[in-house]
């Protein structure tokens, strides 16, 4: 029997399931991934983060580092996404943990291209998440209410709406959006104002469903509420379900801190990994 290892950890209560793979030896088919993700059939998470070198990348970025960790995504459905925002944090401090990287500060390869990343001495981790983009107006519909909200692209795609309240929201079924404004999904948030620099979101995230975070989401809420003030630049606290993180957006660059949790570390069965093909 081969055992293949795994973590399960946390960024905001938005859960992941950790394979490493150094040398890119696992078939990670969307079967294996929505089985990992099932909360009765396999581990349960929203994501995998399957930790590859990006030289064992078959479509690895052209001109990146073959050298770099790179941060292969994948949605609970199975879908590849460009960028997780928690994940992107507990990766890092999984490098950083298992001595895989030397220092508290080092890249981290994505879809969205390459990310800064720097592991505090509590645990926390910030990100440097790129330049974020305005896409201006589309709209969602949430049972039966259409909100209009602001695109932002954060590496992925994200529409944030500004709402009275999101404790009132059902958001247990998928919101309808603009298929021509968002052709590849869009991830949801609804923000509450609580002060100029101080939000609550909740978010369906695409690929997922309802999460208790999604990092992305918060830069790309922090965005739309600094721009709802007709600011550009500024710095945010962003409360979620699952925990607080804190985003700055620059003209050219923005940045997520939060935390990073490890729950559990084991093996997966040979027999359970090839019962999904
Ligand atoms: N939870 C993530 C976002 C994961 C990807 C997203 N669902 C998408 O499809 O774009 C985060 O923390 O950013």
């Amino acid at each position: 029997m081969v055992a293949i290892p795994f973590l399960k950890g946390h960024g905001t209560e938005n859960d992941f399931v950790l394979l490493p793979d150094p040398d890119g030896d696992l078939d990670l088919t969307a079967s294996r991934v929505q089985a990992l993700c099932d909360r009765q059939r396999g581990l349960g998470a929203d994501g995998v983060l399957r930790v590859v070198r990006t030289k064992a990348l078959p479509d690895a970025p052209a001109g990146s580092d073959g050298d770099v960790w790179f941060m292969d995504y994948r949605n609970a459905d199975g879908s590849v996404a460009e960028m997780c925002g928690n994940g992107v944090r507990v990766f890092a401090r999984y490098l950083s943990d298992a001595g895989l990287v030397d220092g508290p500060e080092f890249p981290v390869g994505s879809r969205a291209g390459v990310r800064p990343t720097t592991v505090h001495p509590d645990g926390t981790v910030t990100v440097g998440m790129g330049r974020v983009r305005l896409l201006g107006n589309s709209t969602t519909t949430v049972t039966g209410t259409t909100h209009t909200g602001l695109g932002v692209d954060v590496g992925n795609p994200h529409l944030v709406s500004v709402v009275d309240s999101v404790a009132e929201l059902d958001l247990t079924a998928q919101p309808g959006f603009d298929r021509e404004f968002f052709p590849h999904g869009v991830n949801l948030e609804f923000i509450e104002t609580i002060g100029p620099a101080e939000i609550r979101m909740r978010v369906h995230e695409r690929g997922v469903g309802e999460t208790r975070s999604c990092g992305t989401g918060t830069v790309a809420a922090a965005a739309a509420a600094l721009a709802a003030q007709g600011r550009t630049t500024g710095a945010v606290t962003v409360h979620i379900p699952g925990g607080t993180v804190h985003v700055t957006i620059d003209e050219d660059t923005s940045t997520l801190t939060g935390p990073a949790s490890f729950v559990a570390e084991g093996t997966l069965t040979d027999s359970w990994w090839n019962s999904y093909a």
